[in-house]
């Protein structure tokens, strides 16, 4: 108690927020899931767009919920560090390791070099191209083989895992939703997905009470979550080996093995590697998975975009049974617009990973002291009133100008913007323009007949946020 008080006299001028308890701090008034959600409808109108709380354990952290203060934030040369929580060293041998949860100098060269080696092994070539292609066309004969009624949540989970797997491991045979796998990828596949699905990953109660790891593991979720993880680094480090006994090839991890040989440093070493391919994989897997699951959906629920988006197809590729390529993206502005309307309308990462400031701070006339956390609402500046005019509509026109050609607005940043945005960019929005692009071109998607539209709102949370449970009808197009 003594602590508690303490620590509240000490916050002058910190943001308006519920009430911060001893112990508990702000948690009694946190939602378990969907948090950006509950800031907009219960925080925002009570408190403003920055609310202040604190963490189990007094750890102070600022909610941000406006879009001009996320975007002041994700810019702000003082708030590019990481939070140092539970789930950040509990993943990672009880070290600050890999890109997405650390900080520092080796982060900044882990960082450099993977996107480097994701540039150069893969994006914007046409192997990858390639090897999208063959994924996506191994989807659509599962689809017609299992369809016409369809259950698209998770259906692109192996693909898009299947897609990374062979960037950071140079395989080739990791085709067709996992079906030639060898036995070691396919458990790889198998239990990332299991982890992928798990709501409870960023709120269990193990991570703010990690004294639960040893006397409540079940109960806290932590068995559940943290066995899977410690599988895939089991996993990671064996194929890591096979590799390197085989020496030859052109993967993430081979290029990575020549750094640990001729002794980089900034952290350059097999722990790290294993958390870097780590975060790719759950960094990367559901976001774009979810991404193509929402936009089955929207197509769903708006038959006239999805005419407009079959008309323009139509005119540029000329048939169902011809193939999309990136070589078409300019004259498919519309479909492009689809796609980001999609993104923008859910935001698929609707809270970025938590940022921390090195020193103390203002925002919108209040301090926020030196290392708290901070969370930043993606969903508030891409549903952002003042900006979009119409957010809550589903608008692709919003993307086009006067003569119909995609303009990129500069609030659409579902990737996060600054020295902290996202890694895998280029890589997703490739993954979803192959899949989307073909997927149109193959079928029409309708809603079954007398079915409940599915909500737009009540959203599943995980990592990202998911579709909620529905069924499609896909109905191949006649070229
Ligand atoms: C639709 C797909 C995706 C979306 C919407 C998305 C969104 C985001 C967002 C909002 C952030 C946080 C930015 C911040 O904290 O300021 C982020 C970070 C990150 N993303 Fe993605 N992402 C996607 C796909 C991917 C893919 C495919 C990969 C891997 C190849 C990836 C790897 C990462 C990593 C490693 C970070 C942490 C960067 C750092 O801390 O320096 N993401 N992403």
């Amino acid at each position: 108690l003594l602590a508690h008080l303490r620590r509240e006299a000490a916050l002058k001028n910190f943001p308006p927020g519920p009430r911060r308890w001893p112990v508990l701090g702000s948690l009694p008034s946190m939602p378990g899931t969907l948090v950006h959600q509950h800031a907009h409808r219960h925080w925002l109108p009570r408190y403003g767009t920055v609310v202040g709380l604190t963490l189990p354990g007094g750890q102070d952290m600022v909610m941000v919920c406006g879009g001009e203060e996320v975007i002041a934030i994700l810019n702000h040369e003082h708030c590019q560090l990481r939070p140092d929580v539970f789930l950040a060293r509990e993943r990672a041998f009880g070290k600050r390791l890999g890109i997405s949860l650390a900080d520092g100098p080796h982060w900044t060269e882990q960082r450099r070099f993977t996107l480097r080696e994701l540039r150069d092994l893969g994006l914007g070539k046409s192997k990858l191209e390639g090897v999208i292609l063959d994924e996506a066309n191994a989807t659509i004969r599962a689809m017609v083989a299992d369809g016409p009624k369809l259950e698209p949540n998770f259906l692109f989970n192996a693909p898009v895992l299947n897609v990374l797997w062979w960037m950071v491991s140079g395989k080739e045979f990791a085709r067709g939703a996992g079906s030639t796998l060898d036995e070691r990828s396919r458990k790889l596949l198998v239990v990332l997905n299991q982890a992928m699905r798990h709501k409870k990953i960023v709120t269990a109660a193990c991570d703010n009470f990690p004294i639960l790891k040893y006397v409540a593991p079940e109960w806290s979720s932590y068995n559940e979550i943290y066995k899977p993880i410690f599988k895939i680094q089991d996993y990671l480090r064996e194929e890591i080996q096979e590799q390197r006994l085989k020496g030859v090839g052109d993967s993430y991890m081979l290029k990575y093995t020549e750094e640990i040989n001729k002794g980089r440093p900034g952290g350059f070493t097999d722990e790290n590697l294993i958390i870097n391919c780590l975060d790719m994989f759950t960094a990367g897997g559901e976001s774009t998975a979810n991404t193509l699951s929402f936009c089955l959906m929207y197509m769903g629920l708006y038959p006239e975009v999805q005419a407009r988006v079959h008309a323009e197809l139509d005119a540029a590729i000329g048939g169902a049974d011809k193939t999309v390529t990136m070589s078409d993206k300019p004259n498919l502005p519309f479909l492009e617009a689809t796609l980001l309307e999609v993104i923008r309308s859910n935001t698929i990462s609707p809270l970025a990973i938590p940022h921390m400031n090195s020193q103390d701070i203002q925002l919108n006339g209040y301090t926020i002291p030196k290392g708290a956390t901070l969370m930043l609402s993606m969903w508030s500046v891409l549903n952002d009133k003042k900006h979009w005019g119409d957010p809550e509509v589903f608008r692709p026109d919003r993307f086009l100008d006067k003569e119909g050609k995609f303009t990129k607005d500069p609030w659409l940043i579902p990737f996060g913007i600054g020295k902290r945005n996202c890694i895998g960019e280029a890589f997703a929005l490739q993954v979803a323009f192959i899949f989307f692009s073909n997927l149109m071109n193959r079928f029409t998607f309708t809603l079954p007949p007398g079915s409940e539209r599915p909500s737009t709102v009540n959203v599943q949370a995980g990592l990202t946020v998911t579709p909620p449970e529905y069924s499609i009808i896909a109905t191949p197009r006649v070229s």
